[in-house]
């Protein structure tokens, strides 16, 4: 199950100086609104110190973490909706993903273009929301006249929809995202093919200085209060730092950290604040090929979990072999863990629990 993240916010405010930080990638990031023209896209693994305590008793070739895939588009403007900037060709582009990530600037440095003028987080905040209401809107407007046509033939699909429709068309004309609404899963299904961006789950990076990581600044404090009336998380980051750590060896990584007083990279908390957006789980397998992490939805069945590394495993699933994480690491491995009885073997109503370190039995 690949995880899809947009990064949105105005131009110049650091998308693709985080972006590359996040995959190394050596795209264009220079003090200049726009220079990001193509959308990029990398793949991150997701930091977890469980997959080392693994790797340490299993010794597999190699480890391979969950992933999570960053899309880096263009700043957005205001009018981006109507075109203006580059903005609908952008907006297409987060229109595929499963969640966003809003970069905002929380730094002042007078020699970093703000198009907006100022810093204000909280304006630059308004803009993008606004714009991303606005492009939601013209698609809920168009689908609504076309589900009122069909509505009127007494089709109930149809005039459920519209109902669920008018409720987003009311929300959006005060600029609100249809998140907010709190929709039931029946009421999100008859909109899923419209993939709302403002119904997308979201997450706030204030992007502060250097001296903003020890101290809280201004701006990072006033991205707190809204994102709290949001129920949103925001996460503090130096996107400029993180650039430079980006390049160093680990050794060196450790040092540059240890002298910012930080345990990890920021980068890391914003992978898995991205990843954990998305109420997913995860499952491990654990051989000496390869120690791995994967990710499914809560309440997944074992053969659904079986699925996601492979649709046979699925089709012709048999049982799996089931020991927690916490007893794996106990017992030190699985002949241990078989020992003091906490290997089970589980079936196909199975439902998968954080952590579970699983061996599928399937028949091909
Ligand atoms: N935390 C920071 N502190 C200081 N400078 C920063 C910080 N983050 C980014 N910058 C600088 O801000 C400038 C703009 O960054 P970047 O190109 O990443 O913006 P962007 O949001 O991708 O812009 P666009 O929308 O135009 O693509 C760069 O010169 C970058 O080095
Ligand atoms: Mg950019």
């Amino acid at each position: 199950m690949g995880i899809k993240c947009g990064i949105v916010g105005l131009p110049n405010v650091g998308k693709s100086t985080l972006f590359n930080a996040l995959t190394k990638a050596q795209i264009a990031a220079e003090n200049y609104p726009f220079c990001t023209i193509e959308p990029n896209v990398g793949v991150v693994g997701v930091p977890d110190p469980r997959l080392d305590a693994l790797a340490a008793i299993v010794k597999p070739q190699r480890i391979l973490p969950a992933a999570v895939e960053f899309v880096d588009i263009a700043g957005l403007v205001a009018g981006a909706s109507k075109g203006e900037g580059l903005g609908n060709q952008f907006l297409s582009h987060i229109r595929e993903t499963d969640a966003i990530t809003h970069v905002t600037r929380c730094f002042a440095n007078d020699d970093i273009i703000h198009v907006a003028g100022g810093v204000d987080p909280i304006r630059d905040i308004g803009i993008i929301n606004t714009e991303l209401a606005l492009a939601d809107l013209d698609s809920v407007t168009r689908a609504a006249d076309r589900a009122a046509k069909v509505a009127k033939t007494g089709d109930k699909a149809a005039q459920a929809r519209l109902e669920v429709l008018k409720l987003c068309i009311a929300q959006l004309d005060q600029a609100l995202p249809v998140r907010a609404l709190g929709l039931d899963a029946d009421q999100k299904a008859t909109i899923r093919d419209l993939h709302l961006i403002t119904a997308k789950p979201l997450l706030y990076i204030a992007n502060v200085d250097e001296a903003g990581l020890s101290v809280e600044n201004e701006y990072l404090k006033a991205v707190r209060e809204l994102a709290a009336r949001e129920h949103a998380e925001v996460v503090p980051v130096c996107a400029a730092i993180e650039a430079e750590i980006a390049q160093l060896d680990e050794a060196d990584k450790i040092d540059f950290l240890k002298d910012l007083g930080l345990e990890e990279p920021g980068l890391n908390r914003v992978i898995r604040a991205a990843y954990n957006l998305l109420g997913l789980q995860t499952y491990f397998t654990a051989g000496v090929q390869e120690v791995r992490a994967w990710t499914v939805k809560v309440g997944a069945t074992a053969p659904q979990a079986a699925g996601v590394i492979h649709t046979d495993f699925e089709k012709g699933f048999i049982r799996a072999e089931t020991i927690s994480y916490a007893d794996y690491i106990s017992y030190k491995g699985e002949s241990g863990a078989k020992e003091a009885g906490k290997w089970r073997l589980e079936g196909k109503d199975y439902i998968v629990k954080e952590g579970d370190v699983l061996h599928f039995r399937f028949n091909v």
